[in-house]
């Protein structure tokens, strides 16, 4: 990839610290991803990758550490020179850039399927409703819902509620998608269809961050995966790499666990 568009980091989250109590969930976690790049984010349960991610949306507050999105400061505005905290408002709009599709959908249960792809940007984004229903239609046909716009989400199966969620999330034209897990809470036979959007959203040149236990995925998506444990960063590279060919033991043990 030569195109400067392409190698610039989109996010860039430099030495990100973060404890519950006694409990020290990141270590200094400084990760960068490339605009167009889709980075798996792999590790044993309790490794501190939820957090990661909830640290870059600001939805937790970092003890240490920065992140930057296209060179703005998460969670402040720069006025004469210095940083200045951001209103909960403002970060709301802010967050809209990193979209986040949860393991739990989130949904908002009384607003139909377009509905609930309308809300952020017309609410949060104060874009206006008719141009953003025409893009939410556009959305939802991607994901394969075009013919459910006027369902509600609990007439709905959990993969099609999750591909709700990713096309809401797509409609606030993110800079980047932050995944959180978000085919385990689905029922096997589902798993597919959201992998699939996934994939598709991918191969469309969307930046994606994705915390995942589903190898395949990230063996035949990821340009990059990045192994967490401990709460630290224990070895990243290319799927050939870290999948097919990890240096450190404790991934080599990870992967012997999950594979097996
Ligand atoms: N709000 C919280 N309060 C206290 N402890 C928390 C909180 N959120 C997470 N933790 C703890 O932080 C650690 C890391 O949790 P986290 O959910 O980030 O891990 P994970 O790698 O995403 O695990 P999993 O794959 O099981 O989701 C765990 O020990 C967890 O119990």
């Amino acid at each position: 990839m030569t195109d400067s568009r392409t190698t610039r980091p989109v996010l860039d989250a430099v030495r990100v610290s973060k404890h519950y109590g006694s409990n020290e969930v990141l270590k200094d976690v400084s990760l960068q991803v490339a605009a167009g790049e889709v980075v798996c984010i792999i590790g044993p349960s309790g490794a501190g990758k939820s957090t990661f991610l909830r640290c870059i949306n600001r939805l937790e507050v970092p003890d240490a550490g920065e992140v930057w999105v296209d060179g703005e400061a998460m969670g402040f505005e720069e006025r004469d020179g210095k940083l200045y905290e951001l209103s909960e408002r403002r970060l709301s709009k802010q967050r809209a850039s990193t979209g986040m599709v949860f393991q739990h959908f989130n949904l908002f249960p009384h607003l139909t399927v377009l509905g609930n792809v309308m809300e952020g940007p017309v609410r949060v984004q104060k874009r206006p409703a008719a141009t953003v229903r025409a893009e939410a239609r556009a959305v939802l046909e991607r994901v394969g819902l075009g013919d459910k716009i006027d369902s509600y989400p609990s007439q709905l199966s959990g993969g099609q509620r999750q591909r709700v969620a990713i096309a809401r999330a797509v409609a606030m034209k993110p800079l980047f998608l932050l995944f959180d897990e978000p085919t385990s809470a689905l029922d096997p036979e589902l798993v597919g269809e959201v992998l699939t959007v996934m994939a598709g959203l991918a191969a469309d040149g969307m930046t994606m961050l994705v915390v995942t236990h589903e190898m395949g995925f990230a063996r035949e998506v990821a340009d990059r995966v990045v192994f967490m444990a401990d709460g630290g960063i224990v070895e990243q590279g290319t799927v050939d790499e870290v999948l097919l060919h990890p240096r450190e033991a404790r991934t080599q043990r990870f992967l012997e666990r999950v594979l097996a």
